[in-house]
This record gives C-alpha cells, structure tokens and sequence, in this order.
C-alpha cells in the first residue's frame, strides 16, 4: 500500500525523508528516467549543419500548448489542428489531427494502424485518408453500381498509422483522465476494433512484451505503462496530498469474469453482483493489490497480460479472448480547512475489449468458435447500449446492461457518473472495409453519449466539513444572543460540561490515519456539540422572545392604568391628584430600548431588572392594587417568567411532548394555534387544563380590559375593584393554571398541551 502522508504543519522535507516516501521516489524516479528511451527516434531529425531539429511541430489553428517546445493537440479544448511530423528526408507528415469536443461526451479518438505484412503482401490498398481536424475520409465504398462513394467522419482525435505510442499517450487524452481520476473521478478509457485492429498493441503493445520474466522497457509499450508512469509523476507532484493505490485486473471469458491477478487453476469464475449502496455492480471476490510504487503496477499489467487468453486464428496469431478490465483504484487525502481531510476515490478503468469478428474471415472453429460467438454477442449488447445512450429519445428507456458482463461492468462508464475515452482502433486495409465502417459509426454514435461526471467523496468527511462550519456559525449565533441577554455561562456549560468537538485539538497530521471507529467517534462528537449549539440558540431565541411578549404586557398595563387614572382624574376630581409620570411606561420602556441602541441589531434586549424595579419602586401602588397586581402577577412577572424560562426551555429542549405542570406555565406565552390566530387557554378546573377553542380568539384590546379598577397613584383608596364577569374571565384565562399538563415546541414546531386525561392540543409560540 502506498501511503504519501502529508497534511499541514508537516514541513515538506521532513514527509519527504520517511523511508516508505524516499523508496518512492527512488523508483518513480528510476521508472521516469527510463522513460527517456520511449522517446521516438525520429522526433529529433539531424540537419546537416548538425543541429538537431525538432521532428513534431504544430500546424495551423493547433492549439498553442507548448511544453518543451512540443506542441501538445489538447482533446479536451475547442481548437482544432494537426501534428505533423518530419521524417527522415525532412518531408513531413501529419500523424495526428483534432477536433474541438464537447465537454462530458465521450471521447471519441480513432487510431488507424499500419496495413501489415499479410495485407501489403496481398497487394490489399489503404481505403482511408485524413482530411485533417480529426476527419477520416473513408472511400471505395459500394454505391450499388460501379461507382464508389466515400463518407466522412469526425472524431475528437485522430491517429494516422505513423503516429507512435507516445503520441497516443500525449493526445488522446489519456493523461487528462489520469488527472482526474486523481481528483476522484471516474474514469475509463477503452479499446474497440475489429479482431487485428491494433486495440492490445495500442493499450499494452505488441504480444510477447509480457512473455518475459523481467519484459525490458521499450518505445513498444503501450498505454496503460505510460498511464502508469504519468500517474506516478503526478503523484510525485503532489506532496500535499496522501494516495492510496490499489489495482485489479480481470477477464470475462466466455461470459465468465476471471481474476487475472489470482486465477487459480480451475480459473473459477467470480460473481458479478448488484451493490445498493454504490448502486452500481461489482466483481464479488476480485483480488486488488496494493501497489506502492510503479513497479508493483507494472506487475499487476504483466502478471494479468501472461494470465489472459490468447487464441490464433486466420486474422491475428495473438488474439484475445476475452475483455479485460485493468482497475487502478486512487484514493487521496488532502488537507482542507479547519484541520479536515477531503478524501477522494477516483479510478481508472483499462478496457481492452475482444474484436469482433467475422467467423468466416477468421475461420474460427471449435473453441475459437465459441469465443467468438461470445466476443461478437457481448460486443453486440454494447452496441445496443451505446445505441440507446446515444439516442436523445430512448436513452432515458430501459438499458440493457445486464444481458452482458461486459456492459454490466462497465455500465457506469458508459452513463454514469463517469468520464471515459474511447479508442477505436481500424484497419485502413480495403479488405476491412465493412468492418472499419462498422467501428466509425460505432464511435460515431459513442461520441454522442454524455456522462454526469462526479467527484467520489467519502460522505463522513464531508458530513464533518459540513457540521464544522454549521458549528462555528451556531457559536457565534449564540454569543451574540447571549451578549444582547447580558446572560454568562459558556457554550461548554450548554454542552452539559460534555467535550465539545471544536475543543478537540484535531492534529492535521494524524487525521488521515484515524481509524473508521475514530472518525465516526469524531462525527459523533460534532454531531453532539451541533445538537446541543441549536438547543442553546433555540432556548436563547425562547428567552428573547418571552421576554419581549413580557415587557409588551407590562407596558400595555401600564398604560392602561395611566388612562384609568386619566379618567379618574378628569371624572371625580376637579384638579388632577397626580402628576401623571411613571418610568415604567411604555414610552419610557421603548426609549430605554432606543438607548440600547437595538434597532441596528434588530435584537431585542430586556430592560435591566433593576432600571425597572427602582422605577417601579418609585411608585407606591395602593394596596388592593398592588395586591390585585401580585394576584395576577404583574410587574413581577419579568423575573418570574424569566426564572420560568428555564423550565419552559427545558420542556421545549425535550422531544416534543413535555409535562407543562414543571415545564412551561402557558400564562407566561402568547399561545397561538397553528394558524397563527391567537387565543388563550383557560384556568385549569380540578387540575384539568382547558384549552379555549380558537373561534374565540384573545385580543390584546381584550386583554386592554383586564385591568378596570380606577385607583389613583397619590391616593391609598381604590375606588374601584374589577368586577365585571367577563373581565374576570378574561383575567382569569391570563392566569393560567400552573398544574395544566402540556407539551409544547417553539417557533414553527407545535407545542401541545395536554389535560390529565391525554387530551391535548397544539399550539405555536409567537
Ligand atoms: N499501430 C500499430 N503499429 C504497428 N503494429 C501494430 C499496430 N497496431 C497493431 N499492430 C500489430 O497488429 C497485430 C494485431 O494487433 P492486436 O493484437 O493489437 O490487435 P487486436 O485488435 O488486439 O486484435 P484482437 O481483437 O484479435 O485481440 C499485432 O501484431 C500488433 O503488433
């Protein structure tokens, strides 16, 4: 297994010295300096002043990416061009041309081989020509009379047959695939063609290059080497980051799926099941190996190229057998913000498909026969996939991946979340003909799917990145709230004394190699301190607000009495008896807020309980009133609702049933039925509560009338005492029992409250 450990504070260098890291680099160095001999001899041409001049140059509206003075056809840009190369008499050729594509289709690149010893001996002719920006002309087609016609196609990439290994590497857009299956994609490059088209020798190279023990490495090799030795540059070039790597290598023979890596002698055939939770399918039992270093990839590519099957028939000694699918699974840890690490699982998918055949040309018989019938059915469910996906209309209707193993393995390449490369390899010999149309337009058609392209990311990281920052946005709710209260105590006593998440010291360097169970832990604890933060903000919300519905009350009373006195005043005296000023009137009240300089928070603060009390204490009320007031619990109220606010935020914090008779004392909140329509609950009758029914709904101007005694501050004697009945209902709906029963949630959730016989109703607290 490899493991690059990095993270933050990790000085560079000192990663860089760990032994399993040092080995590393040995190797991906060694392996890159043998790279230098893959390099095309004819990419550097003599001239005859002897300098040397550069054989791969661009042409025309190629793109202008240039690395070391190589001019790179992007497949993935909106250019078009072409390559050209000089060859030995200094006359060049274009080896490559491209075409813009469109982002999230199938890449579609097309390589046309030489014609080979058999063809040039039986005087066969080339049928393809190459207008340039990835077009391929195809002619001598049969018109049905003795003219011939010739049809053109437009692919993403197009190789001409001198184009090398290297180039196929450089533009085909393999190496942006690498890339982002580094960054947690997944990706899938694949080769289709008809039997001897080239397809193994594009993506492994010519056969016997595994035959050997110890293969040396040479410009012949394909593909998935060079993938590898750009996979390791590039991982080598991310110190910051930490990658796993692991490889898998199977066949499917026959419509039976073999391990390459540990077939066994009976090569028995592993299941291809249905995984629900990555809703996709998978080889049950498939060996992966951890590879460290390049070389423990460039084994698993030689151990499963000796292992797979190999047949010869008319059209091809060293013909496969099977569809083999090479799996190098990345997985990367990158430091993120706030200690955390992202974790990606991106792969990449080798694809070297069985060409198709037409059993009369390659006179398949017996056991190749079967093979063949195999290759052709399985190429043929693909093509219906293909088909489908490609078709705007049907390709949201029933596709049938499962009638092959193939297209159920590689289902998610084709239209899942994935982003894949298509190599069509042809023959450009006349007596392919048929068969190198055939894989035009299969391309042709390829090229039209489109994938949703994803980034795998492990879901309890994200979940943690997300509760982090949901976290550090409840703090700093809170301590505002808590502030505007003037209330102390720190968000660690809210948590009940329990740990809290973000007082964990997360060390950045050992985050990445915690343990499932330590990162669920983790999870678990953030998830806690985000439950406890929303109770605080929920019971500190309760608080303002209650506090605010108590201070409206008082004021309202207040100002009442104020009016009565008015009256009084203006009705049995001939002069007024006081001087009508009070502090605790309401305008007071609210220019106290003004003081508090609220209305640019649009927080509510309580009036401090002693500016109230030493205002109130100016007042010497008579006493029937100041008993009538105690009996109602005016005045005092803002400090006992307050203390009772514990005890409602309790039953409120409480799953949402709750006994009212300790928790909540509905006298203390404005109870508004779900529809907001107010009313208000009656005095409880032989310890039941009542609960008014919403048709008689409690006004404020109602409420305006609970207080109807006339009384006159200066003077002792009350002159009035309330006394109509309605009024005392009224009052007495205020006052409601302690003992009714209830439950209740606050602000948009319902609160119940329930008699002692379970009847209950909901409300919502305003
Ligand atoms: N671009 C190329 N340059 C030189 N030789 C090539 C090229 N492509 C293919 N060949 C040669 O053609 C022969 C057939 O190629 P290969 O086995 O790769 O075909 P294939 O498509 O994989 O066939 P099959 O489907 O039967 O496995 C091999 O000897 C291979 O080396």
């Amino acid at each position: 297994m490899m493991v690059i450990r990095g993270g933050k504070g990790t000085p560079p260098n000192s990663r860089g010295n760990s032994p399993l890291r040092e080995t590393f680099r040995k190797n991906a160095r060694a392996s890159l300096d043998k790279s230098q001999t893959f390099r095309s001899p004819n990419r550097r041409v003599p001239q005859a002043n002897g300098t040397e001049r550069r054989a791969v140059r661009s042409r025309g509206n190629s793109p202008g990416n240039q690395e070391n003075g190589v001019a790179y056809l992007s497949s993935r840009g909106s250019e078009t061009g072409s390559i050209e190369r000089l060859d030995d008499t200094g006359h060049s050729h274009r080896i490559i041309s491209g075409y813009n594509q469109v982002e999230d289709n199938i890449n579609v690149v097309v390589r046309v081989r030489p014609l080979n010893h058999k063809e040039v001996k039986a005087r066969d002719i080339s049928v393809i020509q190459f207008p340039g920006n990835g077009q391929i002309l195809v002619e001598h087609l049969p018109n049905g009379g003795s003219a011939h016609k010739s049809k053109l196609f437009s692919y993403n990439v197009v190789f001409e047959p001198a184009a090398t290994q290297e180039d196929v590497l450089q533009f085909s857009g393999i190496k942006r695939l690498i890339e982002m299956a580094v960054e947690g994609f997944r990706c899938t490059a694949f080769c289709y063609g008809q039997t001897g088209s080239g397809k193994t020798h594009t993506l492994t190279g010519p056969p016997k290059l595994f035959d050997k023990k110890k293969p040396s490495y040479s410009d012949a090799h394909g593909l998935v080497f060079r993938s590898f030795m750009y996979l390791f540059k590039l991982l080598n070039e991310k110190s910051d980051v930490s990658f796993i790597l692991k490889a898998s290598f199977l066949e499917i023979y026959n419509e039976k799926v073999i391990d390459l890596l540990n077939p066994g002698s009976a090569r028995k055939p592993l299941a291809v099941r249905w995984s629900k939770k990555a809703r996709g399918f998978f080889v049950e039992n498939l060996f992966t190996v951890d590879c460290e270093e390049l070389d423990d990839l460039t084994a698993v590519l030689e151990e499963g190229m000796r292992n797979r099957s190999v047949g010869s028939h008319n059209m091809n000694d060293y013909s496969s057998r099977s569809h083999t699918i090479l799996t190098v699974h990345i997985t990367s840890e990158q430091p993120a913000e706030n200690g955390v690490f992202i974790s990606r699982s991106g792969k990449i998918n080798f694809v070297d498909l069985a060409g198709s055949e037409m059993t009369k040309k390659t006179q398949s018989e017996g056991k190749t026969l079967e093979e063949a019938n195999n290759i052709n059915k399985s190429l043929m469910v693909l093509g219906y996939c293909i088909a489908s996906l490609s078709d705007n209309k049907r390709r949201n209707n029933h596709i049938p991946y499962r009638d092959s193993q193939l297209t159920k393995l590689l289902a998610d390449s084709l239209a899942g979340n994935g982003v894949t490369l298509m190599i069509a390899c042809i023959s450009p010999a006349m007596s392919n003909l048929c068969e190198t149309i055939n894989t035009l337009r299969y391309a042709a058609r390829a090229k039209r799917i489109r994938t949703k392209p994803i980034v795998l990311m492990d879901p309890r990281e994200a979940l943690i990145l997300t509760l982090k920052r949901e976290v550090g946005v409840l703090q700093s709710e809170n301590e505002h709230l808590r502030t505007a209260l003037h209330l102390q105590g720190s968000p660690s006593e809210s948590l009940g004394g329990k740990r809290s998440a973000s007082s964990v010291q997360v060390d950045l360097d050992k985050l990445g190699e915690l343990e499932g169970p330590q990162l669920i832990d983790l999870v678990k604890l953030y998830v806690a301190e985000n439950e406890a933060l929303r109770k605080e903000n929920t019971e500190l919300f309760v608080s303002r607000e209650i506090l605010m519905r108590d201070q409206e009350l008082v004021c309202r009373d207040n100002e009442r009495l104020l009016k009565k006195l008015e009256e009084v005043n203006s009705v049995c005296c001939r002069s007024p008896l006081l001087p009508v000023k009070t502090s605790a009137s309401a305008s007071t009240l609210n220019r106290s807020f003004v003081d508090l300089d609220l209305s640019a928070t649009n927080i509510w603060i309580n009036p401090t309980e002693n500016s109230l009390s030493s205002s109130m204490g100016k007042i010497t009320l008579p006493e029937v009133i100041q008993k009538e007031l105690d009996k109602r619990q005016i005045g005092a109220s803002a400090h006992r609702r307050h203390n009772s606010l514990e005890d409602l935020s309790k039953a409120v914090n409480n799953p949402v049933r709750a006994k009212s008779s300790k928790s909540a004392n509905p006298e203390d909140l404005d109870i508004r039925p779900p529809s907001g329509r107010r009313f208000s609950m009656a005095k409880p009758t032989n310890g039941r509560a009542h609960v008014d029914s919403p048709q008689r709904p409690e006004t404020p101007a109602s409420l305006a009338s609970v207080y109807s005694s006339e009384w006159n501050l200066d003077s002792p004697s009350p002159t009035k005492q309330p006394d109509a009945p309605s009024q005392r209902n009224s009052l007495e709906k205020l006052d409601v029992g302690r003992q009714s029963k209830g439950s209740m949630e606050v602000f948009g959730s319902p609160i119940s409250v329930a008699d002692d016989r379970g009847e209950s109703d909901s409300f919502l607290i305003k």
